[in-house]
């Protein structure tokens, strides 16, 4: 099977400091990708590594066979990677159905599936705030409507950076619902979430991260048999 993404040896810095040790990453079509470890382990720059918001000093990234390495986020969005950020960046002024009409545009090579209409069947909840501001929606309605706009690029990889983040738990468990839905669409997905529980049930393989290096990586089913690893690594 060939790689989506293909990212081999990365190492990234902020400044002084150096967080990726010699990262590597693979996604294939179809395939979902856990990321797990502990707080400030990694996860977040690796994924903003990918995506080209920072750049690695050393390593490689390709997508779609292309090399990616100094890629901006655009040309990246562009290869049919599209990302859900932390902090979810909807355009607040904007109704639920402007937000997502402004989002949508063919995938990579002109695919056209998510519709407006098919995307609004994927959150009902949606469909009842279409004329709201995106400043008035809930919490949970607002991650609904991120993860919208990234599904209208007719995106090949889906990326989720905590999308459960401080929702409550009858949201959380809609938004699983949903990233269960988009998933068995065939699109590739890269969960982040502090509930490993949660993203091992939901991937097919996870990747551990300890201080900026792999430690693990195993295909979930298997890890979420194996306390002592989720116990080193995750410390639960
Ligand atoms: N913009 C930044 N400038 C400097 N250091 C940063 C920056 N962003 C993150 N870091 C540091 O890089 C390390 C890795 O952070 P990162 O956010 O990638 O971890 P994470 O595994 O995603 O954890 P979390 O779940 O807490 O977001 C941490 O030590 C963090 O303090």
């Amino acid at each position: 099977m060939s790689a989506l993404i293909q990212a081999q040896g990365l190492h990234t810095y902020y400044g002084e400091s150096h967080i990726l040790h010699g990262v590597d990453l693979h996604i294939n079509a179809g395939e979902s990708i856990g990321l797990l470890g502990r707080n400030g382990m990694g996860k977040s720059t690796l994924i903003r590594t990918v995506l080209g918001h920072v750049t690695a000093t050393r390593g490689s990234i390709t997508v779609r066979g292309k090399n990616c390495s100094r890629a901006q986020p655009h040309q990246v969005a562009k290869l049919g990677v599209a990302y859900v950020p932390e902090g979810r960046g909807i355009f607040p002024n904007l109704d639920v159905r402007e937000n997502l009409l402004v989002a949508a545009r063919p995938g990579f090579g002109g695919r056209q599936d998510w519709t407006y209409e098919r995307v609004l069947q994927t959150f009902p909840r949606l469909t009842e705030r279409l004329s709201h501001g995106g400043q008035q929606l809930s919490g949970g309605e607002q991650q609904m409507l991120a993860i919208g706009r990234a599904l209208m690029t007719n995106p090949d990889v889906l990326i989720l950076d905590e999308a459960t983040e401080g929702l409550a738990p009858l949201i959380i468990a809609e938004i699983w619902r949903i990233i269960g839905a988009i998933r068995s669409t065939g699109v590739s997905t890269l969960i982040v979430d502090r509930n490993y529980r949660k993203v091992l049930a939901n991937t097919d393989r996870c990747v551990v991260l300890e201080k900026g290096r792999v430690v693990e990586e195993k295909d979930s089913a298997t890890l979420s048999q194996q306390t002592d690893l989720l116990t080193r690594y995750l410390g639960v």
